[in-house]
């Protein structure tokens, strides 16, 4: 059974626990206090578990020259990538007024911290669970100072190896940390045949006490469902106003709409899977009362619609299935019968019950 923890005050994720659902707000926020507070109830009324920004401080995230390179995309926010960045980062009063807000509506708030000093003031702040992004996971020494903060962790793992994963998992254990993986593709938007949802069932043997999740950036919902079935306890998804804004996430974001979407039918998916114990559920009586075949015997062997005498020994050919009334002995059971005898005469059509045959 994968290991189940307290990810946030009062919500357990792993074993039987409702998956909990990750509305990641990041930076489509356009840098806007409104729209990020806009974004935080939109997670909220679609009955996603947490609102989710990233946090940097960018001058321990990058160096100055990868600050100053130029950034020419048209999801640029600035002349460089630092501009770029500085334009879509809240300051520490903004991330505690967006805190207050989600409190306030009732919606569990955290960010990925994207540096040490990210993850400083995230520690400071507050928040239940730190996340780990992918451009992150390789970081060793941030991961272990990151667990030593004492918080669960939701660590990602796009860009990575399984090698790197056996080696985080290892600094993750060793410091005792309450922590789950994420299976993660970093391509926007992700195509189908790069997401490889099968890499959560092979992070989960590999990683049997731990529970795994998934963070998509593919469009639509269909690939999260499929996460869930194949056992996600976490999931994440870039949420947006509008897909076709400016900015590197909205394409593979959900908007207001597919989101609650998908949380219905996550939660409709968790209800289906159910247990792995086969047996007939009560739910089948009424179906099973009304078709489920039960072993009639007919005297063919004695021509039709002939008795079969008391003491007749029964032959296979004396025996058929039909939907019968009164039910009769379940035809699985069907090949135990033959060489018993008839306890009684038996007419033809007659349903052949317990204690008509011995
Ligand atoms: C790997 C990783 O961090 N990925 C994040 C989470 O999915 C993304 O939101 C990036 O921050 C975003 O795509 C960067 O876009 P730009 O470079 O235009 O700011
Ligand atoms: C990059 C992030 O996440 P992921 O790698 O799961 O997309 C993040 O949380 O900032």
């Amino acid at each position: 059974m994968p290991l189940e923890f307290e990810i946030a005050p009062d919500r357990k994720i792993g074993g039987n626990h409702p998956c909990f659902i990750i509305a990641e707000i990041g930076q489509n926020h356009q840098g806007d206090m409104k729209i990020a507070k806009d974004l935080i109830k939109v997670a909220k009324d679609a009955g996603a578990d947490c609102a989710k920004f990233q946090k940097s401080e960018l001058s321990y995230k990058f160096n100055k020259s990868a600050l100053a390179r130029p950034y020419t995309s048209k999801n640029s926010w600035g002349k460089t990538y630092g501009e770029h960045k500085e334009f879509l980062e809240f300051s520490h009063d903004q991330y505690k007024e967006l805190q207050d807000y989600a409190n306030q509506i009732g919606i569990y708030f955290t960010a990925s911290g994207m540096d040490e000093k990210a993850v400083d003031f995230l520690h400071d702040l507050g928040v239940p669970f730190f996340k780990v992004g992918s451009g992150d996971t390789n970081n060793l020494p941030y991961i272990a100072k990151t667990a030593e903060k004492g918080r669960p962790m939701v660590v990602s793992s796009g860009m990575q190896s399984m090698d790197t994963m056996k080696k985080v998992y290892k600094i993750l254990k060793d410091k005792g940390a309450d922590f789950c993986f994420l299976q993660c593709t970093s391509a926007y938007p992700l195509n189908p045949e790069d997401v490889h949802l099968r890499v959560i069932e092979a992070y989960q043997k590999e990683f049997p006490d731990i529970p795994i999740g998934y963070s998509g950036h593919e469009s639509g919902t269909t690939i999260t469902l499929g996460a869930i079935a194949l056992g996600a306890k976490v999931v994440e998804r870039h949420i947006t106003m509008d897909k076709t804004w400016k900015g590197s996430d909205h394409e593979a974001s959900l908007e207001p709409d597919e989101l609650k979407d998908l949380v219905t039918q996550i939660r409709t998916l968790e209800k289906a899977l159910g247990g792995t114990f086969k047996e007939m559920r009560a739910c089948e009586l009424p179906t099973f009362n009304k078709i489920k075949r039960h072993m009639k015997w007919i005297g063919e062997e004695f021509g039709a619609a002939r008795d079969i005498p008391s003491g007749a020994e029964i032959s296979a050919d004396m025996l058929a299935v039909k939907v019968a009334e009164p039910k009769g002995i379940a035809p699985e059971t069907i090949s135990s019968l033959l060489g018993m005898r008839a306890t009684r005469a038996i007419d033809f059509d007659d349903s052949i019950r317990e204690g008509d045959v011995v």
